[in-house]
């Protein structure tokens, strides 16, 4: 029986998950360098659990310093079959209020200065992102954080921009225009690299503030993200023991939305014009493929 095993990043506010028995920590290293901190590996019932801190132990790291590719290349190589991200966020719409959830299942990338792909000259691959979110996934995710008494909204559209700064008041009402639902800086290039990977991926967005379009509301400030995520990442950690819970004594089948072997219709090519020297580096997170 194949079973699950679930990689966990955690964003602001969320440095370490709940419940794991035989807790232990692994200092890895990746292909492309050190991933933000050590992992934490345990098991809730059969579900092996990794959880990664993704701007590290003591929020070192920047949104653009993430070491995205090298995160999710540390979870695949550990042998996560999906990838749970929790992020905080800004809401864009009234009626995600600070303190709600949202399952997020579209993004939108203005990121500009990260590196947002495995691939490159000598192995080129496109990988769709129509869905870019594991319809499976993210809905098992939206049950867990509901039964734990979570605010749930099922769906929306991130806007990941490049920050660290906030975004102008400007920019806020452009994004609102475009329709979208909630902002951060972090889903990308980090859903696209779990794509690339064959990980199936979902985010759980908390919102924890109205960002700067509201006008009966402060703008805001990383002293009001921190205070709702103080309430709220309780929330979050029961929710990622609940969906463990959930998923223990269960057989893990294939994603239903075909991320498991994506790169079969993703990779362009010929093999005479490959870079042996590339194909090494992508064992770790394209090998079945590479393989085939
Ligand atoms: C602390 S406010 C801005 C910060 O919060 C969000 O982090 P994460 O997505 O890792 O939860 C946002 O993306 C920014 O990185
Ligand atoms: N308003 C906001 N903009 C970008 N990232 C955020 N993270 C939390 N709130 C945010």
């Amino acid at each position: 029986m194949t079973q699950w095993t679930l990689g966990i990043i955690g964003g602001s506010g969320l440095y370490e998950i709940d419940g794991l028995q035989d807790r232990r920590e692994e200092t890895v290293e990746t292909p492309w360098g050190a991933p933000s901190d050590t992992l934490v590996r345990g098991r809730i019932g059969d579900v092996e659990l990794v959880f990664l801190p993704r701007h590290g132990k003591g929020h070192r790291l920047t949104p653009t310093g993430v070491p995205y590719r090298a995160n999710i290349a540390a979870l695949k190589a550990a042998g996560v079959t999906d990838v749970l991200s929790i992020s905080a966020c800004g809401s864009l719409k009234e009626q995600y209020v600070p303190g709600h959830f949202v399952a997020v299942d579209q993004f939108i990338d203005r990121t500009v200065a990260r590196e947002s792909t495995f691939f490159g000259p000598g192995m080129v691959a496109h990988v769709s992102m129509a869905r870019p979110v594991c319809s499976r996934l993210s809905a098992l995710a939206a049950d867990a954080a509901a039964a734990v008494g979570a605010e749930m909204h099922r769906g929306g559209t991130y806007l990941a921009m490049e920050g660290p700064q906030f975004s102008s008041l400007a920019e806020s009402r452009l994004y609102r225009q475009w329709g979208c639902d909630v902002i951060g800086m972090t889903a990308m290039p980090e859903a696209k690299l779990a794509r690339e990977a064959e990980l199936p991926y979902a985010t759980l967005a908390m919102v924890t503030d109205y960002d700067c379009w509201r006008e009966e509301e402060e703008a805001v400030s990383v002293t009001n993200v921190l205070e709702i995520m103080g309430q709220n990442s309780a929330l979050a950690r029961q929710a990622v023991v609940k969906l463990a819970e959930t998923l223990s004594g269960t057989e893990r089948t294939p994603s239903p939305d075909g991320i498991d072997t994506c790169l079969d219709y993703a990779l362009i090519t010929a093999p005479s014009a490959r870079d042996p020297e590339l194909l090494a580096k992508l064992q770790v997170i394209a090998g079945r493929a590479l393989q085939g």
